[in-house]
């Protein structure tokens, strides 16, 4: 039995204070194994332990990085359940006895070696890895693209369980209620969309990004397949597990294009991919797949961040006297304090992050976190994005960098809620100069870290799975979807819908209404007009339209 040791003093302050946090024992991580004579170069046997062994002879805070990319530097920034879940699944495999073969001259730079050899080969647009064939799914929210497509891209959303969370008794009232939704919210998006030329550019950018992930990939000796899964628009992620199971793809490695894990987002594509890893047989028998929940602390993607930031800054009169104004999407409060949506505190690590590495570079720029975007009356996370340029307006501050923190894409909520609306309102109470850092979109290094990441993660793909024999009998592996939705809101609890009545007009003295007992009173009156075919919709001529 061989000990291989490593000290702590290898990570930045940061990194150790995250994992001093964590249920990893880290003072020293002490990594048992089976005969030190097979210490060779091979992570990716089929089946083989998740173990993240890139080892080297100088264990630098980068190379460490390596060692322990997705076990040690990504998940202590998690949320603790996470953590506590993922390290036992990873101690576990630790003491499993079965020898496995790991190199000790790998070097920072071409870390695949222990993943992939020279008889690697792409033949006639297919990608086989000894035998795997990789594909990396894209997941992201999806838009519509055309003026005709608001209205059911609205619907697909709000028909959404983890948009709209329905009391259990009414969760038959999902659809029609979506249905009215999208209805009445259609001409106001309509608007938006048309001011942004008509469609969202989502897809696009979207497609642009896996193209260049792809590249990317074959660049550091990884070929892939990148596919793209959108949750509430073409290409749903419905077709993209069709084209993963044509491709006959045996590893997957599932990449939510948010960088910060929400319910809302990466955990409602996540639940869409457990109903359909559970019901398909090639994905539940013949594919392995793993999840990367998020990645907001990856250092190629706060540097590609602060990169623009500082880019931006300079575009200013007085760059050093520039607020700089993380804007993110909202969430209904109750998602964070009810539900344990980490959102939240990732958001603000996030933050922290890229302020540290501007620090770095010697930008001490004053800064703030608020949240846009939110839709109805009810309580969203504070805060609110337009109260804070008002706000900062009165206290005197003359000029804005606003970053669109929580997207990695442009669309309608950066190119016309931040560059339209929010700069309007901020120039309106008094501030003077505005500017917007860009999404980040396909910026190279940008791309490269999420490449990086894939292949961090690579030796993880259904791992889990072998060691728990309860894992086993089910159809998703352990520590991929299926755990981490049981660790993130594991019991869907019941919330506030992000969208009450009032908004639509029913009544004004509603707004002093608590949002629960609004909606429950509204599917109270709805459940009424389906039973007995009269009411206000009915009297509106709404109702037949439901119906068709
Ligand atoms: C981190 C990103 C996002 C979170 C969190 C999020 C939560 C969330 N969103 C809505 C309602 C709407 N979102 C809409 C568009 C939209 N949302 C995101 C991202 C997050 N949403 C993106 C990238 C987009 C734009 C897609 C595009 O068309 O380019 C819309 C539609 C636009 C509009 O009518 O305003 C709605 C509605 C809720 C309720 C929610 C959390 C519960
Ligand atoms: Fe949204």
């Amino acid at each position: 039995m061989g000990v291989l040791t490593f000290s702590l003093h290898s990570f930045t302050v940061p990194q150790r204070e995250r994992l001093s946090s964590s249920n990893l024992s880290i003072s020293q991580c002490v990594i048992k194994m089976g005969n030190p004579e097979m210490i060779y170069s091979n992570l990716f046997l089929k089946n083989s332990p998740p173990l993240r062994l890139h080892l080297r002879k100088q264990c630098t805070s980068h190379g460490f990085h390596l060692f322990c990319g997705a076990q040690m530097e990504a998940f202590p920034s998690l949320h603790p359940l996470k953590r506590q879940s993922v390290a036992n699944s990873s101690l576990r495999r630790f003491d499993q006895p079965r020898p496995f073969h790991i190199t000790t001259s790998q070097s920072y730079s071409s870390p695949l070696k222990a993943v992939i050899n020279s008889e690697t080969q792409e033949t006639s647009n297919e990608l086989i890895v000894e035998n795997e064939k990789i594909g990396v799914l894209l997941l992201n929210l999806g838009g519509p693209e055309t003026l005709e497509d608001v209205q059911p891209f609205l619907f697909n959303l709000f028909a959404d369980p983890d948009i709209i969370r329905l009391p259990r008794l009414f969760r038959f009232l999902q659809n029609p209620l979506a249905t009215f939704i999208s209805i009445s919210r259609a001409p106001k998006s309509k608007e938006g969309y048309a001011s942004i030329g008509g469609g969202s550019p989502l897809r696009k950018i979207t497609d642009a990004q896996a193209e260049e992930l792809k590249k990317s990939l074959i660049e550091k000796d990884i070929p892939a397949k990148v596919y793209v899964g959108m949750r509430y628009w073409h290409p749903f992620t419905e077709e993209a597990i069709e084209l993963i199971k044509r491709d006959q793809i045996t590893k997957l490695v599932v990449l939510p294009l948010y960088p910060q894990f929400s319910i809302s987002t990466s955990g409602s594509s996540l639940r869409l991919l457990e109903n359909i890893f559970r019901e398909d047989e090639y994905l539940a028998t013949k594919m392995q797949h793993t999840v990367i929940p998020s990645w907001y602390q990856r250092k190629g993607y706060i540097i590609a961040n602060a990169n623009l930031i500082e880019m931006e800054l300079q575009k200013f009169k007085f760059p050093d006297e520039v607020m700089i104004f993380f804007s993110a999407h909202g969430v209904p409060l109750a998602y964070v304090e009810e539900a344990g949506d980490p959102y939240k505190a990732e958001m603000e690590e996030c933050v922290d992050l890229i302020m540290e590495e501007l620090e770095h570079r010697h930008i001490s720029n004053s800064y703030t976190l608020a949240y846009q975007s939110r839709v109805g009356p009810i309580e969203w996370l504070k805060p609110y994005t337009d109260q804070t340029i008002v706000d900062l307006a009165q206290r005197g501050i003359k000029s804005l960098l606003a970053v669109p923190i929580s997207f990695v894409s442009e669309h309608i909520e950066t190119l016309e809620e931040i560059d339209v609306e929010y700069k309007e309102l901020a120039l309106k109470s008094g501030i003077q100069e505005w500017g917007r850092v860009p999404a980040l979109g396909c910026e190279p290094n940008f791309i490269s870290d999420l490449a990086n990441a894939v292949i961090e993660s690579l030796p993880y793909v259904g791992a889990m799975a072998v060691s728990d024999l309860k894992a086993r009998q089910s159809l998703v592996p352990l520590g991929s979807v299926e755990e981490l939705l049981a660790v993130y809101d594991g019991k869907r609890a019941e919330m506030p819908p992000p969208v009450t009545v009032w908004e639509w007009g029913w009544t004004m003295s509603a707004e002093t209404w608590n949002g629960r007992s609004a909606m429950i009173i509204f599917l109270i009156l709805l459940f009424l007009e389906v039973v007995t075919d009269e009411g206000l919709l009915h009297q509106f001529g709404v109702f037949p339209y439901l119906r068709r």
